[in-house]
């Protein structure tokens, strides 16, 4: 891939769950070194579009691209892929009897066959990278949340992955926690030459550290430009997620699964 070519770039991508359509027609390219928001209500298929970024959802129809090269097939290849892709998942995910050294130690001693003390300066870096090195002997539970999550982060980019997915990195901090999370996300990805994905509900954290926004409702991508437009949306979909309105376009309630009969847009 050249230096020019997106990070990710989706054509014309539909994806189906649990025998339904829960993403139609979605076309995304993120450019190198760029922070992009992926913003949605509860349901409305984020996590979905993630899955198909680190290859664990197949589309149903269109293509993914990572760094320049279609999805890979084989579990080999993907699981190449995923080294490259450093995922911090809802939640933090430590480990509660490891240290926050040994969390962020794990993928290095599960994916490289690194000596100790390597590793051990390796793992000091990333605490140092998230501001934490004076905890690394502590235990999750003598964590903070929000240092709970920087901790979670360290261990995403402690093999150096070149894209950062960031899912729902917010949920349950407190405002300046969630503060601190958003600026150390700008901060890595522009001082290590990351691109990062954030996918949130979290709007008014996650929009000032953002380049680039989409909001998903109703299946498809509603909007896609910068924070600035977003915010000077008058579309009555954007406004509705974007104000907090439980009336509008978007329903309060996520159609069950097995009534909702729906064609998808290619069955019908
Ligand atoms: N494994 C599955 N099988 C069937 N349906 C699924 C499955 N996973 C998700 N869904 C459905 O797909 C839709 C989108 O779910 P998804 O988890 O992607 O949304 P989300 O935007 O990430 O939600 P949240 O913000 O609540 O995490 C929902 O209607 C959900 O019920």
């Amino acid at each position: 891939m050249t230096d020019s070519s997106p990070i990710v770039h989706l054509t014309n991508l539909r994806l189906d769950r649990g025998g339904r359509t829960v993403l139609r027609d979605i076309n995304l390219s993120v450019p190198r070194g760029q922070v992009v928001a992926v913003l949605g209500p509860s349901g409305s298929g984020k996590s979905t579009l993630l899955a198909a970024l680190t290859g664990e959802l197949e589309p149903a129809a269109g293509t993914v691209e990572i760094f320049g090269q279609p999805m890979p097939q084989s579990s080999r290849a993907l699981l190449e892929l995923r080294k490259k892709i450093g995922v911090m998942l809802q939640g933090n995910g430590l480990l509660t009897d490891l240290t926050a050294a040994e969390n962020v130690a794990l993928p290095l001693r599960t994916h490289t066959r690194l000596p100790k003390p390597v590793i051990e300066r390796l793992v000091r870096m990333k605490l140092h990278a998230v501001g934490l090195r004076a905890a690394a002997d502590a235990f999750p539970r003598e964590l903070s949340g929000g240092m709970a999550r920087r901790v979670a982060l360290a261990r995403a980019l402690a093999m150096d992955p070149p894209l950062m997915i960031y899912d729902e990195p917010l949920t349950g901090l407190d405002p300046i926690a969630s503060g601190v999370v958003m600026e150390l996300v700008r901060r890595l990805n522009d001082s290590l030459g990351l691109t990062s994905i954030v996918v949130t509900h979290h709007v008014h954290e996650t929009l000032p550290v953002a380049d680039h926004a989409i909001v998903i409702a109703n299946g498809s991508i509603v909007f896609s430009g910068t924070p600035a437009q977003l915010q000077a949306s008058t579309d009555p979909l954007v406004r509705q997620f974007l104000d907090g309105n439980p009336d509008g376009p978007i329903p309060f309630d996520a159609m069950p699964r097995d009534t909702d009969t729906r064609p998808s847009k290619e069955a019908a």
